[in-house]
Protein backbone atom coordinates (compact mmCIF):
# COMPACT_ATOMS: atom_id res chain seq x y z
CA UNK A 1 0.00 0.00 0.00
CA UNK A 2 1.23 3.62 -1.00
CA UNK A 3 1.66 5.66 1.71
CA UNK A 4 -0.75 8.81 2.00
CA UNK A 5 -0.31 11.74 0.61
CA UNK A 6 -3.92 13.44 1.00
CA UNK A 7 -6.74 12.80 3.56
CA UNK A 8 -9.95 14.69 3.53
CA UNK A 9 -11.78 13.35 6.14
CA UNK A 10 -15.40 14.42 7.19
CA UNK A 11 -15.29 16.89 4.95
CA UNK A 12 -18.46 19.34 5.32
CA UNK A 13 -18.94 22.82 2.84
CA UNK A 14 -21.80 24.69 3.22
CA UNK A 15 -22.73 28.18 0.97
CA UNK A 16 -25.55 29.41 3.24
CA UNK A 17 -28.63 27.25 3.16
CA UNK A 18 -26.72 24.87 0.57
CA UNK A 19 -24.38 21.98 2.13
CA UNK A 20 -22.34 21.66 -1.24
CA UNK A 21 -19.66 18.55 0.25
CA UNK A 22 -21.95 16.68 3.04
CA UNK A 23 -19.04 14.26 4.98
CA UNK A 24 -16.67 13.45 2.45
CA UNK A 25 -13.52 10.89 3.03
CA UNK A 26 -11.21 9.85 1.28
CA UNK A 27 -7.37 9.47 0.84
CA UNK A 28 -4.70 9.49 -1.87
CA UNK A 29 -1.50 8.00 -2.10
CA UNK A 30 1.57 9.21 -3.09
CA UNK A 31 2.15 8.84 -6.74
CA UNK A 32 -1.34 8.05 -6.93
CA UNK A 33 -4.45 9.76 -9.63
CA UNK A 34 -7.47 10.22 -8.49
CA UNK A 35 -10.57 11.31 -9.96
CA UNK A 36 -13.58 12.82 -8.63
CA UNK A 37 -16.52 12.48 -10.86
CA UNK A 38 -19.98 13.64 -10.95
CA UNK A 39 -22.89 15.75 -12.70
CA UNK A 40 -22.68 19.57 -12.01
CA UNK A 41 -23.47 20.80 -8.55
CA UNK A 42 -22.23 17.19 -6.98
CA UNK A 43 -19.45 19.29 -4.79
CA UNK A 44 -16.57 18.18 -6.57
CA UNK A 45 -15.35 21.05 -7.36
CA UNK A 46 -15.71 22.45 -4.04
CA UNK A 47 -13.95 19.73 -2.62
CA UNK A 48 -10.97 19.83 -4.74
CA UNK A 49 -10.75 24.10 -3.87
CA UNK A 50 -10.85 23.21 -0.57
CA UNK A 51 -7.64 21.09 -0.70
CA UNK A 52 -6.14 23.87 -2.40
CA UNK A 53 -6.97 26.01 0.82
CA UNK A 54 -9.71 27.83 -1.76
CA UNK A 55 -12.48 27.02 -0.42
CA UNK A 56 -13.80 27.92 4.06
CA UNK A 57 -15.18 24.18 4.88
CA UNK A 58 -17.01 24.04 8.10
CA UNK A 59 -16.00 20.46 9.44
CA UNK A 60 -14.07 17.56 9.52
CA UNK A 61 -9.84 17.53 8.36
CA UNK A 62 -7.70 17.69 5.28
CA UNK A 63 -4.01 16.69 5.45
CA UNK A 64 -1.04 16.84 2.96
CA UNK A 65 1.93 13.90 4.58
CA UNK A 66 0.65 14.02 7.54
CA UNK A 67 0.31 17.93 8.04
CA UNK A 68 -3.21 19.11 8.52
CA UNK A 69 -3.74 21.81 6.23
CA UNK A 70 -7.37 22.24 7.78
CA UNK A 71 -8.74 20.97 10.61
CA UNK A 72 -12.20 22.10 12.02
CA UNK A 73 -11.69 21.32 15.29
CA UNK A 74 -8.29 23.08 16.19
CA UNK A 75 -9.43 25.88 14.19
CA UNK A 76 -6.32 25.72 11.53
CA UNK A 77 -6.03 26.32 8.04
CA UNK A 78 -2.86 26.56 6.04
CA UNK A 79 -3.14 29.40 3.73
CA UNK A 80 -2.79 28.09 -0.66
CA UNK A 81 0.69 29.28 -0.72
CA UNK A 82 1.77 27.06 1.67
CA UNK A 83 0.21 23.82 0.63
CA UNK A 84 2.63 22.60 -1.73
CA UNK A 85 -0.02 22.25 -4.30
CA UNK A 86 -0.87 23.69 -7.72
CA UNK A 87 -3.78 24.15 -9.84
CA UNK A 88 -4.88 23.34 -13.27
CA UNK A 89 -8.16 25.09 -14.25
CA UNK A 90 -10.52 24.92 -16.89
CA UNK A 91 -9.85 27.68 -18.77
CA UNK A 92 -6.35 27.50 -19.39
CA UNK A 93 -5.15 31.29 -17.83
CA UNK A 94 -2.01 31.76 -20.33
CA UNK A 95 -1.53 35.55 -20.35
CA UNK A 96 -1.82 35.71 -23.93
CA UNK A 97 0.83 39.17 -24.29
CA UNK A 98 3.54 36.93 -22.40
CA UNK A 99 5.61 34.11 -24.54
CA UNK A 100 6.13 30.42 -23.86
CA UNK A 101 8.60 30.98 -21.47
CA UNK A 102 7.30 33.83 -19.13
CA UNK A 103 4.25 31.69 -18.75
CA UNK A 104 6.13 29.01 -17.02
CA UNK A 105 8.32 31.31 -15.38
CA UNK A 106 5.41 33.44 -13.46
CA UNK A 107 5.47 31.23 -10.09
CA UNK A 108 8.92 30.79 -10.11
CA UNK A 109 9.90 34.34 -9.93
CA UNK A 110 6.77 34.94 -7.64
CA UNK A 111 8.97 32.61 -5.82
CA UNK A 112 11.92 34.37 -5.86
CA UNK A 113 14.06 31.70 -7.71
CA UNK A 114 17.75 33.04 -9.30
CA UNK A 115 17.80 33.19 -12.95
CA UNK A 116 19.65 29.69 -13.49
CA UNK A 117 17.10 27.83 -11.77
CA UNK A 118 14.20 29.65 -13.62
CA UNK A 119 15.93 28.84 -17.12
CA UNK A 120 16.54 24.98 -15.82
CA UNK A 121 13.02 24.68 -14.28
CA UNK A 122 10.87 26.35 -16.78
CA UNK A 123 12.96 24.11 -19.48
CA UNK A 124 12.20 20.76 -17.93
CA UNK A 125 8.33 21.61 -17.66
CA UNK A 126 8.29 22.67 -21.30
CA UNK A 127 10.47 19.28 -22.45
CA UNK A 128 7.95 17.49 -20.58
CA UNK A 129 4.98 18.50 -21.95
CA UNK A 130 6.99 19.13 -25.54
CA UNK A 131 6.38 22.48 -25.76
CA UNK A 132 10.46 23.31 -25.03
CA UNK A 133 10.76 24.49 -29.37
CA UNK A 134 7.85 26.92 -28.88
CA UNK A 135 9.63 28.80 -25.90
CA UNK A 136 9.81 32.17 -27.27
CA UNK A 137 6.79 32.63 -28.74
CA UNK A 138 3.41 34.47 -27.60
CA UNK A 139 0.80 32.47 -26.03
CA UNK A 140 -1.87 34.58 -27.85
CA UNK A 141 -0.17 32.46 -30.89
CA UNK A 142 -1.23 29.04 -29.66
CA UNK A 143 -3.79 26.64 -30.38
CA UNK A 144 -6.41 25.44 -27.60
CA UNK A 145 -4.24 22.09 -26.79
CA UNK A 146 -0.79 23.98 -26.77
CA UNK A 147 -2.08 26.32 -24.46
CA UNK A 148 -3.60 24.08 -22.27
CA UNK A 149 -0.18 22.41 -22.07
CA UNK A 150 1.59 25.54 -20.86
CA UNK A 151 -0.57 25.56 -18.21
CA UNK A 152 0.05 22.10 -17.08
CA UNK A 153 4.10 23.26 -18.04
CA UNK A 154 3.20 26.25 -15.22
CA UNK A 155 1.60 23.75 -12.94
CA UNK A 156 4.34 21.45 -12.86
CA UNK A 157 7.28 23.85 -13.11
CA UNK A 158 7.77 24.54 -9.16
CA UNK A 159 7.37 20.55 -8.35
CA UNK A 160 4.32 20.39 -6.14
CA UNK A 161 3.74 17.51 -4.35
CA UNK A 162 -0.30 17.47 -5.82
CA UNK A 163 -1.22 18.81 -8.54
CA UNK A 164 -5.29 19.41 -8.64
CA UNK A 165 -6.96 19.50 -12.27
CA UNK A 166 -10.80 21.61 -12.23
CA UNK A 167 -11.69 20.20 -15.79
CA UNK A 168 -8.86 20.57 -17.47
CA UNK A 169 -9.69 19.67 -20.84
CA UNK A 170 -13.38 20.70 -21.06
CA UNK A 171 -12.63 23.42 -23.58
CA UNK A 172 -11.01 21.20 -25.88
CA UNK A 173 -12.67 19.72 -28.91
CA UNK A 174 -13.47 15.98 -28.87
CA UNK A 175 -10.26 14.45 -30.81
CA UNK A 176 -8.46 16.68 -28.92
CA UNK A 177 -9.08 15.45 -25.57
CA UNK A 178 -8.43 11.79 -26.20
CA UNK A 179 -5.15 12.72 -27.25
CA UNK A 180 -4.53 15.21 -24.36
CA UNK A 181 -5.93 12.08 -22.04
CA UNK A 182 -3.21 9.75 -23.20
CA UNK A 183 -0.61 12.64 -23.14
CA UNK A 184 -1.52 13.26 -19.33
CA UNK A 185 -1.43 10.08 -17.96
CA UNK A 186 2.21 9.22 -19.73
CA UNK A 187 2.60 12.73 -17.93
CA UNK A 188 1.53 11.24 -14.82
CA UNK A 189 3.40 8.25 -15.27
CA UNK A 190 6.67 10.31 -15.62
CA UNK A 191 6.56 12.77 -13.09
CA UNK A 192 6.57 12.15 -9.46
CA UNK A 193 3.34 13.55 -8.72
CA UNK A 194 0.18 12.85 -6.99
CA UNK A 195 -3.15 14.17 -8.45
CA UNK A 196 -6.99 14.79 -7.92
CA UNK A 197 -8.29 15.41 -11.27
CA UNK A 198 -12.13 16.64 -11.23
CA UNK A 199 -14.45 15.98 -14.03
CA UNK A 200 -18.18 15.27 -14.88
CA UNK A 201 -16.96 13.11 -17.98
CA UNK A 202 -17.27 9.67 -17.41
CA UNK A 203 -14.99 8.55 -20.12
CA UNK A 204 -12.37 11.04 -19.04
CA UNK A 205 -12.43 9.30 -15.34
CA UNK A 206 -12.11 6.41 -16.24
CA UNK A 207 -9.45 6.41 -19.17
CA UNK A 208 -7.23 8.33 -16.43
CA UNK A 209 -7.02 7.26 -13.36
CA UNK A 210 -5.67 5.21 -10.52
CA UNK A 211 -8.92 5.37 -8.32
CA UNK A 212 -12.32 7.37 -8.96
CA UNK A 213 -14.77 8.68 -6.62
CA UNK A 214 -17.81 9.22 -8.31
CA UNK A 215 -20.24 11.97 -6.23
CA UNK A 216 -23.28 12.35 -5.82
CA UNK A 217 -25.24 15.82 -4.11
CA UNK A 218 -22.47 15.88 -2.26
CA UNK A 219 -21.80 12.57 -0.83
CA UNK A 220 -19.59 9.96 -2.75
CA UNK A 221 -21.17 7.09 -3.85
CA UNK A 222 -18.85 4.83 -4.29
CA UNK A 223 -14.41 4.90 -4.63
CA UNK A 224 -12.78 2.02 -6.82
CA UNK A 225 -10.78 1.25 -9.58
CA UNK A 226 -12.15 2.30 -13.21
CA UNK A 227 -12.43 -1.45 -13.73
CA UNK A 228 -14.26 -1.90 -10.37
CA UNK A 229 -16.45 1.33 -10.65
CA UNK A 230 -17.60 0.04 -13.97
CA UNK A 231 -17.62 -3.49 -13.60
CA UNK A 232 -19.21 -4.01 -9.76
CA UNK A 233 -21.47 -0.23 -9.71
CA UNK A 234 -22.80 0.20 -6.03
CA UNK A 235 -25.61 1.88 -6.88
CA UNK A 236 -28.29 2.41 -9.61
CA UNK A 237 -26.85 6.24 -9.49
CA UNK A 238 -23.14 4.90 -10.42
CA UNK A 239 -24.27 2.53 -13.08
CA UNK A 240 -26.52 5.16 -14.47
CA UNK A 241 -23.69 7.88 -14.51
CA UNK A 242 -20.85 6.06 -15.80
CA UNK A 243 -20.75 3.80 -18.97
CA UNK A 244 -24.36 2.47 -19.76
CA UNK A 245 -25.98 -0.51 -18.19
CA UNK A 246 -29.56 -1.56 -18.34
CA UNK A 247 -31.58 -1.69 -15.08
CA UNK A 248 -33.75 -4.61 -13.73
CA UNK A 249 -36.33 -4.79 -11.87
CA UNK A 250 -36.93 -7.83 -9.55
CA UNK A 251 -36.13 -9.32 -5.88
CA UNK A 252 -33.46 -11.92 -4.17
CA UNK A 253 -34.50 -14.98 -4.41
CA UNK A 254 -31.80 -16.95 -2.80
CA UNK A 255 -28.54 -16.59 -2.27
CA UNK A 256 -27.38 -15.22 -5.59
CA UNK A 257 -30.30 -15.59 -7.09
CA UNK A 258 -32.65 -12.25 -8.72
CA UNK A 259 -36.05 -13.04 -9.74
CA UNK A 260 -37.52 -10.69 -12.38
CA UNK A 261 -40.59 -9.42 -12.27
CA UNK A 262 -40.86 -10.30 -15.91
CA UNK A 263 -40.43 -13.70 -13.97
CA UNK A 264 -37.02 -14.49 -15.11
CA UNK A 265 -34.66 -15.62 -12.48
CA UNK A 266 -31.09 -14.38 -12.71
CA UNK A 267 -27.97 -15.17 -10.99
CA UNK A 268 -26.19 -12.32 -9.95
CA UNK A 269 -23.01 -10.76 -8.11
CA UNK A 270 -22.46 -7.65 -5.98
CA UNK A 271 -20.09 -5.43 -4.88
CA UNK A 272 -21.58 -4.99 -1.29
CA UNK A 273 -22.91 -7.77 0.86
CA UNK A 274 -26.55 -8.27 -0.02
CA UNK A 275 -28.96 -7.58 2.44
CA UNK A 276 -32.33 -8.74 0.79
CA UNK A 277 -33.76 -5.07 -0.05
CA UNK A 278 -32.00 -4.98 -3.26
CA UNK A 279 -35.10 -4.74 -6.15
CA UNK A 280 -32.62 -4.20 -9.11
CA UNK A 281 -29.82 -5.36 -11.09
CA UNK A 282 -27.45 -3.81 -13.68
CA UNK A 283 -26.62 -5.36 -16.61
CA UNK A 284 -23.53 -3.13 -18.67
CA UNK A 285 -24.76 -2.94 -22.43
CA UNK A 286 -21.38 -4.38 -23.53
CA UNK A 287 -21.66 -7.45 -21.87
CA UNK A 288 -24.47 -8.44 -23.37
CA UNK A 289 -24.04 -11.12 -26.05
CA UNK A 290 -26.98 -12.10 -28.43
CA UNK A 291 -26.23 -16.07 -28.19
CA UNK A 292 -26.19 -18.77 -25.98
CA UNK A 293 -22.67 -18.73 -23.68
CA UNK A 294 -22.28 -21.46 -21.42
CA UNK A 295 -22.55 -20.47 -17.82
CA UNK A 296 -24.46 -17.69 -18.87
CA UNK A 297 -27.66 -16.42 -17.21
CA UNK A 298 -29.95 -17.07 -21.10
CA UNK A 299 -33.39 -15.02 -22.06
CA UNK A 300 -34.95 -15.37 -25.42
CA UNK A 301 -35.79 -12.23 -26.98
CA UNK A 302 -36.03 -10.82 -30.51
CA UNK A 303 -34.53 -7.83 -31.91
CA UNK A 304 -36.54 -4.46 -32.21
CA UNK A 305 -34.72 -2.04 -33.35
CA UNK A 306 -31.13 -2.15 -34.89
CA UNK A 307 -28.54 0.91 -34.60
CA UNK A 308 -25.22 1.35 -36.63
CA UNK A 309 -23.25 3.65 -34.92
CA UNK A 310 -20.01 2.85 -36.81
CA UNK A 311 -17.47 2.00 -33.88
CA UNK A 312 -20.78 -0.52 -32.17
CA UNK A 313 -23.96 -1.49 -33.36
CA UNK A 314 -26.95 -0.77 -30.69
CA UNK A 315 -29.87 -3.14 -30.50
CA UNK A 316 -32.91 -2.82 -28.48
CA UNK A 317 -34.35 -6.26 -27.78
CA UNK A 318 -37.50 -7.21 -26.32
CA UNK A 319 -37.50 -10.16 -23.76
CA UNK A 320 -38.97 -11.07 -20.86
CA UNK A 321 -36.73 -8.60 -18.91
CA UNK A 322 -38.38 -5.68 -21.02
CA UNK A 323 -36.45 -3.77 -23.60
CA UNK A 324 -32.72 -4.26 -23.28
CA UNK A 325 -30.34 -2.29 -24.86
CA UNK A 326 -27.30 -4.25 -26.38
CA UNK A 327 -23.98 -2.81 -27.82
CA UNK A 328 -22.48 -5.50 -30.07
CA UNK A 329 -19.13 -5.21 -32.45
CA UNK A 330 -20.04 -3.98 -35.68
CA UNK A 331 -19.48 -7.45 -37.31
CA UNK A 332 -22.45 -10.08 -38.17
CA UNK A 333 -25.42 -7.68 -38.06
CA UNK A 334 -28.68 -8.95 -36.82
CA UNK A 335 -32.19 -7.90 -38.75
CA UNK A 336 -35.06 -6.13 -36.84
CA UNK A 337 -37.20 -8.84 -36.36
CA UNK A 338 -34.33 -11.92 -36.04
CA UNK A 339 -34.80 -14.25 -32.72
CA UNK A 340 -31.58 -14.33 -30.37
CA UNK A 341 -30.84 -15.37 -27.12
CA UNK A 342 -29.40 -12.49 -24.79
CA UNK A 343 -26.41 -14.13 -22.43
CA UNK A 344 -24.78 -12.33 -19.78
CA UNK A 345 -22.45 -13.95 -17.32
CA UNK A 346 -23.45 -13.49 -13.56
CA UNK A 347 -20.81 -11.63 -12.83
CA UNK A 348 -21.93 -9.00 -15.06
CA UNK A 349 -25.42 -9.51 -13.58
CA UNK A 350 -24.50 -7.41 -10.48
CA UNK A 351 -27.34 -6.65 -7.44
CA UNK A 352 -27.44 -2.58 -6.68
CA UNK A 353 -27.40 -1.26 -3.22
CA UNK A 354 -31.05 -0.66 -1.79
N1 LIG B 1 -19.67 30.35 -4.51
C1 LIG B 1 -20.80 29.67 -4.30
N2 LIG B 1 -21.87 30.25 -3.71
C2 LIG B 1 -22.99 29.56 -3.48
N3 LIG B 1 -23.18 28.26 -3.82
C3 LIG B 1 -22.18 27.63 -4.44
C4 LIG B 1 -20.93 28.30 -4.71
N4 LIG B 1 -20.09 27.41 -5.34
C5 LIG B 1 -20.81 26.25 -5.44
N5 LIG B 1 -22.03 26.38 -4.90
C6 LIG B 1 -23.04 25.31 -4.81
O1 LIG B 1 -22.48 24.20 -4.18
C7 LIG B 1 -22.85 22.98 -4.82
C8 LIG B 1 -21.64 22.22 -5.30
O2 LIG B 1 -20.97 23.00 -6.29
P1 LIG B 1 -19.64 22.51 -7.03
O3 LIG B 1 -19.18 23.62 -7.89
O4 LIG B 1 -18.69 21.94 -6.06
O5 LIG B 1 -20.20 21.35 -7.90
P2 LIG B 1 -19.50 20.60 -9.10
O6 LIG B 1 -19.84 19.17 -8.88
O7 LIG B 1 -18.08 20.91 -9.19
O8 LIG B 1 -20.29 21.14 -10.33
P3 LIG B 1 -19.75 21.75 -11.72
O9 LIG B 1 -19.29 20.58 -12.52
O10 LIG B 1 -20.98 22.38 -12.29
O11 LIG B 1 -18.67 22.71 -11.37
C9 LIG B 1 -23.82 23.38 -5.91
O12 LIG B 1 -25.11 23.26 -5.41
C10 LIG B 1 -23.47 24.82 -6.18
O13 LIG B 1 -24.59 25.52 -6.65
Amino acid sequence: MSVTRIEVKDLVIRYGDTTAVNGVSFTVGRGEHVTLLGPSGCGKTTTLRAIAGLEQPVGGSISIDGQAMYDASQKRNIPTEQRGVSMVFQSYAVWPHMTVFDNVAYGLRVRKQNAADIKANVERALDLVQMRHLADRGASKLSGGQQQRVALARAIAFSPTVVLFDEPLSNLDAKLRAEMRVELRELQRRLDITSVYVTHDQEEALAISDRVIVMNVGVIEQIGTPEQIYNRPRSRFVADFVGSANIIKGKLSGDGLFATDGGVTLKATSAHKPHGKESEVAVRTAYVDLEPRPGDNHVPGKVRQRLFHGDFVQYVIDSALGALIVRRPPVNLLSEGADVTLSFSPDHCVLLEA
